[in-house]
């Protein structure tokens, strides 16, 4: 789905940032007059947002109803055209414009380059073992900087392409493709993928089935595992009537890396809509660690920078409360003024190695490099 222009934008923060944006948009909805002769999910009143990460974040979380919205989903496609009362009509002009020039942009080091991502990485560890707690996702930053003119439409491209399997996005400036869903709500049933736990594609197709074996036996990797999909059965099952889990983690194959995944299947049974859940789910121990509010202390103790929006729900919502909603990893924020800061990750548990995990944020920058490299 594609959104054109904005109708509306509202922004929240702070700690309750996900579930007032929750309550605005059912207000709206309350008052909107809808037409939908089309009622697949994305059709109708719909918004995109990005939330921040953290409770405390500089960074903006937002909603934004788009004047047009040109979507597709299996075989059907459609046009959504929104305007404020008493404005005129939107109207679409089906007009396409050619890419702008062609760009490269180096990222280097950010907050937290490679020598002080494994020092970051050591204290975690050291806080792990005395018992502080049990997993934290520290995360690093690379940078650079793009004409503000730059077509990113090129970024997105590239990544649709080369990463079909993930969702990809662009809001407000986040752009990326992510491998994991936070939480989609379609009808009454919820669903969602946990991912946690990595592995290197090999270098042939032995060596990748190699690599994807170790992973499915690696006792450190399920440790990581179980603590993230814990976290996301526990936020969920308050909501739900029935909540089904894989019934082992599976691997996934992305061109850049190997995941353990493990999907979430169940019905609501309290009326919660995507949001709702969302504000619940967040932020997961995929992208924080267990326990929750000791891991999201440690990791901005250590990680020293405001993630903004990285490793936070990025997604859209309905009119009826249904949406998808993805976590923002494999991205990059870019400024109006063309600064561009990407982030990577990884869960360290008592067995990690400093080595090891920095070179796990490289494979996991990789999409975000080529794209606007
Ligand atoms: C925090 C990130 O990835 C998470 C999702 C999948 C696997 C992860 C891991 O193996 O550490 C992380 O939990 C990131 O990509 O920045």
């Amino acid at each position: 789905m594609a959104g054109i222009g904005e109708v509306l934008r509202l922004e929240f923060s702070g700690p309750n940032r996900v579930s007032d944006a929750a309550s605005a948009w059912r207000e709206l909805v309350g008052e909107a007059s809808i037409v939908d002769q089309v009622g697949v999910p994305g059709t109708g009143l719909i918004a995109f947002g990005t939330f921040a990460f953290a409770d405390d974040s500089a960074e903006t979380s937002v909603l934004i109803v788009p004047r047009v919205v040109v979507g597709h989903r299996g075989n059907r496609s459609w046009v959504t055209l929104v305007h404020a009362e008493g404005e005129p009509a939107a109207s679409v002009e089906v007009a396409q414009r050619a890419f702008g020039d062609e760009f490269r942009v180096r990222l280097v080091p950010g907050e937290l380059p490679p020598a002080a991502y494994q020092d970051a990485v050591a204290q975690a560890v050291a806080r792990i073992d005395a018992g502080e707690l049990s997993k934290v996702v520290l995360a690093r930053q690379i940078r650079g900087h793009v004409s503000p003119d730059a077509d990113i439409r090129r970024v997105l491209d590239h990544l649709s392409r080369g990463y079909p399997d993930t969702w990809t996005f662009a809001v407000d400036g986040l752009v990326g493709s992510s491998p994991e869903t936070l939480v989609r709500v379609a009808d009454g049933a919820v669903s969602a993928r946990v991912l946690a736990g990595t592995a290197s594609r090999g270098v042939d197709a032995a060596a990748d089935r190699g690599n994807a074996e170790a992973l499915t036996h690696s006792e450190k990797d399920a440790e990581e595992h179980a603590l993230a999909v814990r976290s996301a059965v526990d936020a969920l099952e308050p909501h739900t009537s029935t909540l089904e889990a894989s019934a082992e983690p599976f691997t996934v194959k992305l061109p850049n890396l190997w995941h353990l995944a493990t999907d979430l299947e169940g019905t609501v049974d309290d009326g919660s809509g995507a949001l709702d859940l969302v504000a619940a789910i967040h932020p997961t121990a995929a992208v924080a660690g267990t326990p929750r509010e000791a891991a999201v202390r440690v990791l901005a103790e250590l990680e020293g920078f405001d993630r903004g929006r990285y490793a936070a729900p990025v997604g859209w919502i309905g009119a009826d409360g249904d949406g998808e909603w993805a976590i923002a990893l494999r991205c990059a924020h870019v400024s109006p003024e063309g600064e561009i800061t990407a982030w990577a990750g990884c869960g360290i548990v008592h067995d990690s190695d400093p080595a090891a995990e920095l070179a796990e944020t490289v494979m996991k920058f990789r999409p975000i490099v080529d794209a606007f490299g």
